[in-house]
């Protein structure tokens, strides 16, 4: 009971993730004329088969009769293609839509939904979960439409025929559906099962090959190879009760086929005994039995497939469910003054920032010290508005963030992290990121330079088409955080929020960035996180945090003094 309970709550979800993405109403008028007469074409022919048996004389049968039968069979081909093709354009479209929307909300989804998953999960989902939705409109809808269509054809046709034969075969359909069902109601959850380990093994190999060097350099890749046998097991596992089921759906489909036919050749033959019955009706019949093997077998796929889909959609509307960033506020246009006032953070019960309050300079460097883990990363983060809960206690130019665009509070912010990211992109593409405006190669060049890339770029040989490697292997650290910063000055961004900027430099290259930064600072409001108490200089604003605690800035410069 429960199951069922679940399995009605999930089909409601399924619904409400595919309606926004129905195809118009004209298309489903063309999809139903397509299945209406390719369908009723093939209906004909058994009626017409009948006629050509009965009208078989001691002369023979009439050429204009069989050239009769052979275009209506060469018709119900065609229309058949054409339905096939048309029905599997519109369910690939819906998928489609589907897919893009996911993706969408994945990319604009709050960062407090998205930290807790494995990426690579999420992923699986939009590719291998939205696939079983698109089985099941693409492929298996069709055969479900012209299955009902054709058994009640069918069945009238065979009524008008002969009553007695129907009932028979009426029995039949009845017992094989009620076999069939509570088969076709487990594909739910082994589809769910299924595609949760397909998830698992998926995550943990992007994984295990995204960072193959760590992997082999801690002779771990043995270790992991057998725990890959594990997750495989598991997919085999639910793979295998998917199969059973699937399985058992065809012998009994078979089973309810042959029994049907042996009655019907039963009561056949003793109704033509007694003359109650012809031949050519019997050989209707018959041609109709065959006819309704393949949509009863499309029909009883077709409900596998949807609670197979229907255990996607529960995974699936996790994803329609991840709180969507703001999109509406005031444009930031100019930024003045940056502060937080009254800010905790606390995430897993633990309080990483303590009611720290805190006016950033209005311009110049503002230094941001603490030991690693006092909340230094956590408190800049703010700015960027990745979590809504604080954005009342994150202010710009006097105004809480939530008033704002966050668009245009990032085009405003410019943000390094600490261990810079790198998209499996061309380097133009990851210089350029998010920015719409065309550069000129030469600007990138001179900006490129201006952070001490030069010989770098002569390394590349100035290609910026050069595609950057997953594990980025044409960067080496410093080259990395300095490439992320040139990245951040082409967003002419009106502050630059750096984390440690200078944590894989040599001292030379260390020197020159902070001249580079300060010169920076001159035009743009610049904070920077740092363990290098000696980059500070006494006009610095210095703001040090200790356990998320905020310790007075008065505290640092009389340590200076
Ligand atoms: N979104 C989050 N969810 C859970 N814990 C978090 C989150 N953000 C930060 N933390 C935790 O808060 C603490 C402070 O992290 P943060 O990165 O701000 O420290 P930090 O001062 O920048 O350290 P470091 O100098 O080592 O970079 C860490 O223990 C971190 O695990």
């Amino acid at each position: 009971m429960e199951d069922v309970k679940k399995s009605k709550d999930d089909s409601k979800l399924l619904w409400k993730l595919l309606s926004p993405h129905r195809p118009s109403n004209k298309s489903f008028v063309y999809l139903a004329l397509l299945v209406l007469v390719a369908t009723s074409l093939e209906l004909v022919i058994p009626l017409y088969s009948s006629y050509l048996v009965d009208s078989i004389s001691q002369d023979g049968i009439e050429v204009s009769i069989i050239v009769g039968l052979v275009s209506i069979a060469l018709l119900a081909a065609i229309f058949e293609t054409t339905l096939g093709w048309y029905g599997g354009k519109l369910g690939h479209g819906i998928t489609l839509r589907l897919r893009y929307s996911l993706i969408g909300r994945l990319l604009n989804g709050q960062s407090v939904g998205l930290d807790s998953e494995h990426s690579a999960e999420l992923s699986a989902r939009v590719v291998n979960d939205t696939k079983e939705v698109k089985t099941v409109l693409a492929e298996d809808l069709i055969g479900l439409l012209s299955g009902v269509i054709s058994l009640l054809a069918v069945l009238i046709i065979m009524l008008v025929l002969d009553w007695r034969l129907t009932l028979v075969l009426v029995s039949s359909v009845v017992i094989g559906f009620v076999l069939i069902t509570p088969i076709a109601l487990m594909m739910n959850q082994v589809g769910k099962a299924t595609l949760g380990a397909e998830a698992s093994l998926l995550k943990h190999v992007t994984e295990w090959l995204r960072y193959g060097h760590l992997i082999k350099s801690h002779n771990a890749g043995e270790h992991l190879h057998k725990q890959s046998k594990d997750l495989l097991q598991t997919c085999l596992h639910h793979e295998m009760k998917g199969t059973k089921v699937i399985s058992l759906i065809g012998p009994i489909s078979n089973l309810v086929l042959m029994v049907s036919m042996i009655a019907i050749l039963s009561f056949s033959a003793y109704w033509l005994k007694h003359g109650s019955i012809t031949l050519g009706t019997i050989t209707a019949f018959l041609l109709y039995l065959f006819g309704l093997a393949f949509p009863l077998m499309s029909m009883a796929m077709f409900f596998s497939s949807l609670n197979k889909a229907i255990g996607s959609a529960s995974r699936l509307s996790e994803i329609s469910r991840i709180p969507q960033e703001s999109t509406t506020g005031y444009l930031l246009e100019g930024i003045a003054q940056l502060s937080v006032k009254n800010l905790n953070f606390i995430r897993d019960g633990k309080h990483i920032l303590n009611d720290v309050s805190y006016q950033f300079s209005a311009k110049g460097l503002s230094v941001v010290l603490g030991e690693s883990g006092s909340g230094k990363s956590t408190l800049l983060n703010q700015f960027l508005g990745f979590y809504p809960e604080t954005h009342t206690h994150v202010l710009i130019n006097g105004k809480t963030l939530n008033h704002y665009d966050l668009k245009s509070v990032r085009r405003g912010i410019a943000w390094v992290d600490q261990e810079p990211k790198l998209l499996h992109a061309s380097i133009r593409q990851n210089l350029t990121l998010g920015l719409d405006e065309k550069i000129s190669d030469d600007k990138l060049f001179e900006l490129l330079k201006s952070v001490g890339l030069e010989s770098w770029l002569a390394s590349i040989d100035y290609d910026l088409e050069r595609i950057v490697s997953e594990q980025n292997n044409q960067f080496s650290g410093g080259e990395k955080q300095r490439f992320a910063i040139a990245r951040a000055i082409l967003r002419r961004s009106k502050v630059l929020l750096l984390d440690e900027p200078t944590s894989a430099l040599d001292s030379k290259n260390k020197d020159e960035l902070m001249s580079l930064l300060r010169s920076l600072s001159t035009s743009i409001k610049i904070i920077m996180i740092t363990h290098h108490r000696e980059l500070i200089q006494p006009s610095d604003d210095v703001l040090e945090l200790a356990d998320g605690n905020l310790v007075k800035r008065d505290t640092f410069k009389r340590q200076l003094e």
